[in-house]
């Protein structure tokens, strides 16, 4: 900028053009001839605007017409632009001329009494200088973005402004002697002049607010003094002692802009326009480069059908090959399994024939069972038999499973097969594998043959053994047989004896159904004495009965006899009451017969069975067994009373009565029974069976009343005698002679004791 008084030089120092002689050439001349001297055409551009700021509107020097030009401010740089300026591309110094005398033609100049051409105008001349280059990262002060995308060698554009100021006169109004319209200008120039050293006075002290705002000229010089641009002022004073006070005003604004400190920077953008083109003409390679490849993809893609098709129709030969191959293998694989199956077959009947001797072995086993002497020795045989046959069944169970692993490896060789095919399905690439492979596996089939040969050879072997061993045993079960022949004859020899056993039971049982058993031998009641004389001789003949009856007891056995009261046959079941009621006529075996659960079968049938012989002869047997003293609290514990009052309820046969009446009285004799007799209906029952009117019954009612009065005239003497069953019994009972006796001696030890 030339700043100074009116006159004093400073357009003679900024615009002079000089244009023949060099030496007469101002800044702006010098300036733009220094550029174009050190520019390349090919990378650099210069170009220039050259504009008045007058009464505060920007006019366009090269191009008049153009006024009032806006001034623009970028937001983001701070950067000053001048849109509606026109801007001319400079090519050479003859140009600039040119340029420059337009713009001096156009430039508002009037006569002021300091200068007769004083500029009226600030004249700016602004040079555009763009140079193009390329920096590498580490030298670039571009944002990591811009590298990200473009990481080196990045066309970069340089970009720097230089603005010539002629400023107009700063001379006071008064003393350049203006007037009117000029005072109007000179206002104007002073407002701008002084909105310029306020600026310079804030930047040089360094004040936060610059007021560049204030005129037109401070705000597009904003970018040019302070902050990051070069600023340089040259100041032009007159010599004349009579502009002293401008001349010290001129200086003084000098040493202020002198304070002022500018940091330059350079200005570097990248050059997106050439990147774009840069990028475009990449673009374009690699879009040819892809069709190229494609190209190349889609020959190489036609190259490869051929040979695919090439391949599936060798592939197509190999695996027909390999199909007759496999059905060779599996018609081999058919015959091995055929002869497989006839070895099953064989070994099959084997078995079935062991089936038939395990079965022929299981009936004489249960021949043989049924002789308790023979059992040892034809267990002892049996045991060697049977573990031979085990020996036998380990050893079938061996040839078997010697049998599943043939068939394991026939599943096996199966396996392999399947491999086999798998693999021939793989061998698309590789012919000779394939044949190396079906050679390895027909040695490894002729090897397993060969395998089956022996192994079917042996089994062979160990059938011939095993047919030998069978005969050694139909051998020894030929002889067993004769046993068994000679165990059933023996067998058939002890049922004989058993059945004369049970016709001579049967006929003691006969002459018993007149008599009684052994209750009315044992003399715990009251006329015994006289029915003992009388029964003599039958007495005499059943104990010779019983004596036989006793030696089959001790051969067979307690447990034995006992054991048939519970047969499913009736017959028998009666003949065993029978042996077991004579049993219980003799006091020795009395307890035994209940500790061994007599007692308790004997209540069963009566309990349960339906048949009125049982329910006789089970009535004898409880009846003797209730002799015994012992025996008649466990016969009452155990419901014995009840029982044989719902016989005696049921029946109407005089010598169910008869036994069941003396079952009762035997009972009656045991005075600590009484409260359960009467709770358990016995009482009752005796004295029911007096319907009866058979004097064998009435006669053992008879004798259960003396019982039971004998017994409760020991405890009269305790307590109150209830006897209401007396009365009833006169009433019913008839007196035969032979009860006469009897039955007088009950009455008068009932009155006697009803007396007491
Ligand atoms: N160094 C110099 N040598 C010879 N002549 C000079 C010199 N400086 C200025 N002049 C002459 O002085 C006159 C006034 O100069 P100039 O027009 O450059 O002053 P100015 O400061 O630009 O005035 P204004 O501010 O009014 O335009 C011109 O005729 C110029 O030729």
């Amino acid at each position: 900028m030339a700043y100074g008084q009116t006159g004093t030089g400073k357009t003679y120092t900024v615009g002079r053009l000089g244009k023949d002689d060099p030496s007469e050439r101002g800044i702006m001349v010098r300036a733009l001839e220094h550029i174009l001297s050190s520019m390349s055409f090919e990378t650099d551009r210069v170009a220039i605007s050259y504009l008045q700021l007058y009464l505060e509107s920007v006019q366009d020097l090269l191009d008049p017409e153009k006024t009032n030009i806006p001034i623009v401010e970028d937001a983001k740089t701070g950067e000053i632009s001048l849109p509606g300026a026109s801007i001319v591309e400079i090519k050479d110094l003859e140009h600039v001329f040119h340029l420059l005398q337009i713009g001096e033609a156009n430039r508002h100049a009037a006569n002021t009494k300091m200068n007769t051409e004083s500029s009226r105008s600030h004249a700016i001349l602004i040079i555009h200088l763009q140079r193009s280059s390329r920096i590498k990262e580490e030298n670039s002060s571009l944002s990591n973005d811009t590298h990200d995308i473009f990481p080196d060698d990045l066309p970069l554009v340089l970009k720097s402004k230089l603005l010539i100021v002629d400023l107009a006169g700063s001379e006071r109004i008064d003393k350049s002697g203006s007037e009117g319209h000029m005072i109007e200008e000179a206002k104007f120039i002073n407002l701008s002049l002084t909105s310029l050293g306020k600026c310079i006075n804030a930047l040089a002290e360094n004040s936060p607010h610059i007021p560049t705002r204030d005129s037109k000229l401070t705000r597009i010089l904003r970018d040019s003094f302070g902050g990051t641009a070069r600023t340089s002022l040259v100041v032009t004073i007159g010599p004349s002692s009579r502009h002293y006070s401008e001349t010290s005003s001129t200086i003084m604004f000098g040493q202020r802009a002198m304070k002022v400190v500018n940091t330059i920077k350079l200005k570097e953008e990248v050059d997106y326009e050439t990147l774009y083109k840069k990028v475009e003409r990449e673009v374009d390679q690699l879009t040819s480069e892809m069709e190229r490849q494609q190209k190349l993809m889609k020959n190489e893609k036609m190259q490869l059908d051929k040979k695919l098709k090439e391949s599936e129709g060798s592939f197509h030969d190999l695996r027909m090959t390999s199909n007759i191959r496999i059905e060779n293998l599996e018609k081999e694989k058919c015959q091995l399994e055929s002869a497989v199956k006839t070895l099953m077959r064989d070994l099959e009947e084997e078995r079935g024939q062991n089936n038939l001797l395990s079965e022929q072995i299981a009936e004489l086993e249960k021949l043989v069972n049924e002789n308790k002497q023979q059992q040892l020795e034809n267990l002892s045989r049996m045991k060697i038999f049977t573990d031979t046959t085990k020996e036998h069944e380990k050893e079938m169970e061996e040839l078997l499973r010697q049998l599943q692993e043939e068939r394991r490896c026939s599943s096996s060789l199966k396996d392999r097969m399947s491999v086999l095919q798998q693999e021939l399905c793989d061998a698309q690439s590789s012919t000779q594998l394939q044949e190396s492979m079906a050679h390895e596996l027909e040695k490894k089939l002729t090897k397993v043959t060969e395998e089956f040969t022996s192994q079917v050879q042996s089994l062979k072997e160990k059938i011939s053994e095993l047919i030998s061993e069978k005969e050694v045993i139909y051998e020894e079960l030929k002889s067993t047989q004769e046993k068994v022949q000679q165990e059933m004859l023996h067998r058939q020899g002890l049922e004989d004896q058993i059945l004369r056993l049970k016709w001579s039971t049967s006929d003691i049982c006969a002459e018993e159904s007149k008599t009684s058993y052994g209750m009315v031998r044992s003399g715990s009641g009251l006329g015994n004495a006289a029915f003992v004389s009388k029964s003599g001789k039958i007495r005499e003949a059943l104990s010779g009965q019983r004596g036989t009856i006793s030696k089959i007891f001790e051969e067979v056995g307690l447990p034995n006899v006992l054991a048939l009261l519970k047969s499913e046959d009736l017959d028998v079941q009666i003949h065993a009451v029978k042996v077991v009621a004579n049993l219980a006529a003799e006091d020795i075996n009395q307890e035994r017969i209940v500790e061994e659960g007599g007692l308790d079968a004997l209540l069963s049938l009566l309990e349960t069975s339906e048949n009125t012989t049982i329910h006789r002869v089970t009535a004898g047997a409880v009846a003797n067994l209730a002799m015994n003293g012992s025996n008649q609290g466990v016969i009452m514990n155990k419901g014995g009373a009840r029982l044989l009052a719902n016989v005696a309820s049921k029946t109407e046969d005089p010598q169910t009565l008869r036994l069941v009446a003396g079952a009762i009285a035997n009972l009656c004799g045991n005075e600590k029974l009484h409260l359960m007799l009467k709770r358990d209906g016995g009482i009752k029952a005796l004295l029911g069976m007096v319907r009866s009117g058979h004097a064998e019954v009435i006669a053992q009612i008879a004798r259960g009343i003396a019982n039971f009065a004998k017994c409760e005239s020991r405890v009269i003497s305790q307590g109150q005698l209830n006897f209401p069953f007396v009365p009833q019994m006169f009433h019913s009972c008839f007196f035969s002679g032979e009860l006469l006796q009897l039955q007088l001696e009950t009455f008068s030890l009932v009155y006697s004791t009803a007396k007491c």
